[in-house]
C-alpha cells in the first residue's frame, strides 16, 4: 500500500558532484502535499540535479531522497505510476506529431486525462500535427506539461515550465498548474523567474550553489521584519509627492528620535530577498 501521510519529497543533506565540480551540496528541504513549491535559484545553482535526483535519473552521491515516501531509485518501478515528470527540454521523437505523441503517452497509463480536453486546454490545437522538431520552445514546453501531466499523477515535477514561453502561453500554463493543484496534485517546479515563484508557490525554496538559503511561502520571505515599514498607496506616486512624504517621515524620525535606515518606494521582491542573501542579483 502506498505510504500517503509521507512529505511529497523529503530530501536530507543531497549531496551530487560532477567529478569535481559540487553541484548540490547538502541540501535540505521538504515539499508538502497539495502545494506548488518552487525551487528558486539562479542559472548553476543546482535546481535540474536536484529535480533529476528526486525522479530517480541519478542517484544520491550523499545523503537521502524520498519521494510519496519510496526511494526514487531502488523503488522507482513503483514510484514511476506515480509521478509526471517535464524535463527541460526534448523527452519526444523529432518526427513525431504533437497529438500522436501525446495520444501515445496516454495509452501508457490505467487513466488518463482526455486527450482533446489538454491539447484545447494548453491551446495546442493549431500545431497538432506539427513534427515535434517544428514546435517553436514554448509549443514543445507546453507539450512537455502535456505529457507529464496526462497520467494523472500525484506529484509532477516540471523543471523550468515557462522558460521561453510568451506572456500568454505563461498564463496557460500557470492556470493548468494552478488547476492541477486545486484537484489535489503536488507540483515541484524549478524557476529563475522570481514572478513566476511570487505568482504561483504556495512555498519557494531558494537555492544558491547547491545549498538551501531561505524557505517560506512568497508573503513570509518578502515580508521583512518589524524594523521595516511598509507603505502601500491606491496609486502611483508622483516624484513631488515621494519627495514630501520622504521629507514629512524625516522630520517625525527626528521628533521621535528614529533612525531612518532606508526608505523605498515599492515593495521588497524576491529579487530583494536574494539580493540580501546572497550579495548578488538573481536574474543577471
Ligand atoms: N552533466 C554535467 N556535467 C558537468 N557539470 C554539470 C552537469 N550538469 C550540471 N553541471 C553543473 O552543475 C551545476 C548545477 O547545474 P544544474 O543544471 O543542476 O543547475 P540549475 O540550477 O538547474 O541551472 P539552470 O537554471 O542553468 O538549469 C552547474 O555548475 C553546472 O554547470
Amino acid at each position: 500500500m502506498p505510504d500517503t501521510s509521507a512529505p511529497a519529497v523529503e530530501i536530507a543533506g543531497l549531496v551530487m558532484r560532477y567529478g569535481d565540480k559540487v553541484a548540490v551540496d547538502g541540501l535540505s528541504l521538504t515539499v508538502e502535499r497539495g502545494s506548488i513549491t518552487a525551487v528558486l535559484g539562479p542559472n548553476g545553482a543546482g535546481k535540474t540535479t536536484t529535480l533529476e535526483t528526486c525522479e530517480g535519473f541519478r542517484k544520491p552521491q550523499g545523503g537521502r531522497v524520498r519521494v510519496l515516501g519510496l526511494d526514487p531509485v531502488a523503488q522507482r518501478r513503483e514510484l514511476l505510476p506515480r509521478i509526471g515528470v517535464m524535463l527541460q527540454s526534448g523527452g519526444a521523437w523529432s518526427g513525431v506529431r504533437a497529438e500522436e505523441m501525446l495520444r501515445h503517452v496516454a495509452k501508457l497509463h490505467a487513466d488518463p486525462l482526455p486527450v482533446d480536453m489538454l491539447v484545447e486546454r494548453l491551446g495546442l490545437g493549431d500545431c497538432g500535427k506539427t513534427p515535434y522538431r517544428r514546435l517553436s520552445g514554448g509549443q514543445q514546453q507546453r507539450l512537455g506539461l502535456a505529457m507529464a501531466v496526462v497520467g494523472r499523477p500525484e506529484l509532477v515535477f516540471v523543471d523550468e515550465p515557462t522558460a521561453g514561453m510568451d506572456p500568454a502561453a505563461r498564463r496557460t500554463t500557470w492556470e493548468l498548474l494552478q488547476e492541477l493543484r486545486t484537484d489535489g496534485v503536488t507540483i515541484v517546479l524549478t524557476t529563475h523567474y522570481l514572478d513566476e515563484a511570487e505568482r504561483l508557490a504556495d512555498m519557494v525554496h531558494i537555492i544558491d550553489r547547491g545549498t538551501l538559503i531561505a524557505s517560506g511561502s512568497p508573503e513570509e520571505l518578502t515580508r521583512g521584519s518589524s524594523a521595516t515599514v511598509r507603505l502601500v498607496v491606491d496609486r502611483e506616486l508622483e516624484p513631488s509627492a515621494s519627495d514630501a512624504l520622504r521629507a514629512s517621515i524625516s522630520d517625525w524620525s527626528a521628533a521621535h528620535g528614529v533612525d531612518v535606515q532606508s526608505i523605498s518606494f515599492g515593495s521588497r521582491t524576491l529579487e530583494d530577498v536574494f539580493l540580501h542573501l546572497t550579495g548578488r542579483e538573481l536574474e543577471s
